[in-house]
């Protein structure tokens, strides 16, 4: 397997992108995520996104996470994709459309290099919402029982999985301890990504993440999204706030037209050829 990429990082969320714009086979690739991102024996990232292209947009993004399932979507991921095809001139557009397994999603390079994106609409009940035994209402502030112990979930889409939990101190959660038992929990039938946040003030709040299919990582955008919207929901916040991970800050908001918007940064580490 011989293939050209480039490392990206996002808030310390780091993807391994291939460029196959141009219809190239990229399927030997794909079923190699999981080599791929290995720490020890690969590139090393938290998941490997394709640059495709697409009927009904600009581009078409796919995201491959470390265990080698695919996700929907994946907030920082996108920010590094619009860079990298803005970057290699694949487009001379600042803004353009991405199709991506959650929708269209526009993201927009900001002068000062950081990207705004419009995530689209949060989804708060229907199929969308992972959650077996709670009906297809919204999941605000419920009971679910992890390992003997009762917590108190809101769930929210942003195309892929998303479970909040707010906790008092979040520097008592042994996030690699209940993540896993959070992720593969029988609630959630296509598994979940878990946010824990711990709410700073009404504009500030810091969230650590168990991802789906990754594991601990330093930021998860959609999981930003999800956990602007669950503080919003809960009264905890104003519609806009910063989000404090462990790899950066981003800023998010939920606007009067019912969308999300997510701004931070997104960084080139590293061009290279993988060959094996
Ligand atoms: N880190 C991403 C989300 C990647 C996908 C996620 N693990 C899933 O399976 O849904 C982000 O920044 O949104």
């Amino acid at each position: 397997m011989k293939f050209d990429f480039v490392k990206w990082q996002a808030c310390g969320n780091d993807f391994v992108l291939v460029n196959a714009f141009n219809g190239e086979d990229v399927s030997e690739i794909r079923n190699n995520a999981e080599k791929i991102c290995d720490r020890h024996f690969g590139a090393g990232a938290d998941g490997v996104i394709f640059i495709l292209p697409s009927k009904v947009a600009d581009f078409r993004m796919q995201i491959i996470n470390s265990d080698g399932s695919e996700a929907e979507m994946c907030g920082n991921g996108i920010r590094c994709f619009a860079k990298a095809v803005y970057g290699a001139g694949l487009t001379t557009k600042r803004k353009f459309a991405v199709e991506t397994g959650a929708g269209i999603i526009i993201p927009e390079i900001q002068e000062d290099g950081t990207v705004h994106v419009d995530m689209g609409e949060p989804i708060l009940e229907g199929d969308k919402i992972p959650v077996a035994g709670f009906g297809n209402g919204k999941v605000i502030n419920e009971d679910i029982i992890v390992d003997g112990k009762n917590y108190k979930m809101t769930c929210v889409s942003m195309g892929n999985p998303h479970c909040v939990v707010f906790v008092d101190d979040i520097n008592e959660i042994k996030l690699d301890e209940i993540g896993p038992k959070f992720e593969t929990h029988s609630a959630f039938p296509r598994k979940t990504n878990t946010e824990f946040v711990e709410i700073k003030n009404d504009g500030y709040v810091r969230m650590r993440v168990w991802e789906r299919g990754a594991g601990i990582t330093l930021a998860c955008g959609t999981g930003s999204c999800a956990t602007g919207v669950a503080c919003m929901l809960n009264n905890l916040t104003k519609r806009q706030i910063q989000v404090e991970l462990d790899g950066g800050i981003l800023k998010i908001e939920w606007a009067d037209n019912n969308h999300i918007y997510m701004t931070g940064p997104a960084t080139k580490v590293y061009e290279a050829r993988w060959v094996d």
